[in-house]
């Protein structure tokens, strides 16, 4: 069934800078026994998108909004539960802008009332943010934090224990389900060394985990992670369950490649991921599993699934609720403590205005629009390092360094850390021949443009880095023009139209659909004093987050010098990021 709701500009206008929003169609959900509301890879993006009225609501919002859904589940005697997948970190003002990052963050978001969640890759990079997971967010969320395969190195004791309870058995409030859950994070390798992520096959023979699958007295399998629903990891996972219990549901949450995706394991198992940056806030509802309180076996459960939109209007509209009755007391004060964090951080501070639009792949590659022509033909221009004068460079960034579109307009203290937040800084090396400085691009941009082995693999070259949308999960997701649902009245607005195992009725609101083009795993720039001359060597620079694919590129490409003795810091502390910020500056006056 759908409704049409208009739009009220009064309901978005808290936001300074959010256009007059326009008409959107809406899907209901389907509650059931079991109900869920997922988030993940929020990224810091806990004050909703400011200028984007779709995905406008912020963490205190969704608090109302998991509170109003919780007392809607149990008023029908039914059960809801909330999960996080990680990747909370790195993204945003929010979280990159205080001194040390993440200290605002860490109080806004342990206000929600989560009964699960688990560990991204982001938490993982540095020492001092994994530490931060054990010593506030796990503590935050006491027995709700799973780390399947996450030890840690606790700074104290400097023992290697696990981050968080591998799994947890528990049983629901009103329906009496028995739910054994698991927490995994995918095979990821490129995490500081005072962690180990230990692969997810070799985790599912341990015995803790092929006791817990041979438990008789469950209802349900819950596995939630920092993990694509369609992976090998998932895929594992889902066989090591089945070959022990053959009939029982299973229920998969993941994340980690920034899309919207649902994926079919068999009848009775099933995998949700809920997109990036609070833009989608991810919903499932489960019918016909056995119950204590229904007194009854499973029978043929049904699982259904729902996208939405992360905004007040999509809210009402599935709790029933209005401008007054929505809000709650809690959700008003985190959305309070968001304003108050916003403010002390500055993060609406103008560092210039940006002429255009710059997107990262609703435009095409290279483009005047494209985010990453822009770099290449501007800001890497900067690339130069006061101890090499102007001995020409080849400068190469890997796209994946950039997180988010620049929407014309003011630049803030917010988009710096939006755009790019990583602190990851240059290094070079010095008289690398320029056909194979190119050779070496080459290399780079032929590995596969999927994410599976991504900073998964040391045996192998793998993708310098993920794609914002891999291939497999653009045939899957991104419905051409043509698939997009007739509807009569006014224009749709322009989001979401995702397509996945389950069909193309998942998103909540209905939209019009938005083109996606492909980007290279890099991007190049060469800057010589002699534009008009191809020089014979050049300093070959590159962020040092790609460091371990560039010494494997030139491997590849014949290149014949050992790259981690021979390479040293270009720019000394200049990050990607401060980079563009300094560009800003200098070059989009407002
Ligand atoms: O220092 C860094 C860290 C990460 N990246 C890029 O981010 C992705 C991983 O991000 P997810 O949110 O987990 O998808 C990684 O593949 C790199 O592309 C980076 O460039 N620099
Ligand atoms: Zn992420
Ligand atoms: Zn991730």
């Amino acid at each position: 069934m759908l409704f049409l709701l208009w739009l009220l500009p009064s309901v978005l206008a808290a936001q300074p800078s959010t256009p007059d929003p326009i008409s959107a169609p809406l899907r209901v959900l389907d509650f059931g026994q079991l109900n869920f509301l997922h988030t993940t890879d929020t990224h810091g993006w806990l004050a909703g998108h400011l200028q984007e009225p779709s995905y406008s609501a912020d963490w205190g919002d969704y608090v109302s909004f998991a509170t109003r859904m919780r007392e809607k589940a149990e008023a029908q005697g039914q059960d809801l539960l909330v999960i996080d997948t990680g990747d909370r970190v790195e993204g945003n003002g929010l979280y990159d802008s205080s001194e040390p990052k993440g200290i605002y963050l860490s109080d806004i978001f342990r206000h929600q009332d989560i009964d699960l969640l688990t560990s991204g890759n982001h938490e993982l990079y540095k020492q001092n943010t994994s530490e931060a997971e054990l010593l506030v967010t796990v503590p935050n969320f006491r027995g709700n934090y799973l780390a399947s395969n996450i030890d840690i190195i606790h700074p104290t004791t400097n023992e290697l224990v696990p981050l968080a309870p591998r799994f947890k058995k528990f049983t629901t409030k009103k329906q009496g389900i028995r739910i054994v859950a698991f927490g995994f994070l995918f095979d990821f390798n490129g995490n500081y060394n005072n962690t180990v992520v230990q692969r997810v096959s070799s985790t599912i023979k341990e015995d803790w985990f092929q006791e817990a699958i041979r438990d008789k007295e469950v209802d349900l399998f819950l596995v939630i992670g920092h993990v694509p629903v369609h992976s090998p990891e998932y895929r594992a996972i889902f066989k090591a369950i089945r070959g022990i219990r053959w009939d029982t549901p299973i229920q998969f949450f993941g994340g980690h490649q920034h899309v919207r995706d649902y994926a079919q394991y068999d009848s009775k198992a099933f995998g949700l991921a809920s997109g990036r940056f609070m833009e989608t806030i991810g919903f499932m509802s489960i019918d016909g599993l056995a119950s204590k309180a229904s007194h009854q076996s499973a029978v043929g459960p049904v699982f259904k699934r729902r996208y939405i939109d992360n905004n007040l209007l999509s809210y009402y509209h599935h709790t029933g609720l209005d401008q007054k009755t929505f809000p709650t007391e809690k959700g008003l004060n985190v959305s309070r403590l968001i304003t108050k964090a916003r403010s002390e951080l500055h993060l609406d501070k103008v560092h210039g205005c940006a002429p255009r639009d710059l997107w990262m792949s609703r435009a095409k590659y290279p483009d005047p629009n494209s985010i990453y022509t822009w770099l290449e033909t501007e800001v890497l221009r900067d690339v130069r390092d006061e101890s090499r004068g102007d001995t020409p460079r080849l400068a190469i960034v890997n796209t994946g360094a950039m997180r988010f579109d620049i929407f014309k307009g003011p630049f803030t203290q917010d988009s710096t850390f939006i755009i790019s937040p990583f602190t990851s800084t240059f290094r070079y090396v010095k008289d690398v021949p320029y056909d194979k400085a190119q050779l070496i691009v080459e290399v780079l941009n032929e590995q596969p443009q999927i994410l599976s082995t991504d900073e998964s693999s040391p045996t192998t070259l793998g993708p310098v880095e993920q794609l914002a949308y891999p291939e497999d999960v653009i045939a899957q997701n991104w419905p051409s023009p043509d698939e997009q649902i007739p509807m009569s009245g006014p224009a749709l607005v322009p989001g979401y139209t995702t397509k996945d195992d389950a069909g193309t009725d998942g998103d909540d609101t209905i939209h019009s659909p938005i083109s996606f083009y492909r980007v290279p795993n890099c991007i190049q720039t060469l800057i010589s004093p002699n534009a008009l001359e191809t020089p014979k060597t050049v300093d070959m620079v590159y962020l040092d987050f790609i460091e371990s694919k560039v010494i494997m590129a030139a491997k590849f490409a014949g290149f014949d010098v050992d790259i981690a003795k021979e390479s040293d810091v270009y720019m000394p502390n200049m990050s990607l990021t401060n980079l563009i910020l300094d560009w800003v500056k200098k070059n989009w006056k407002c």
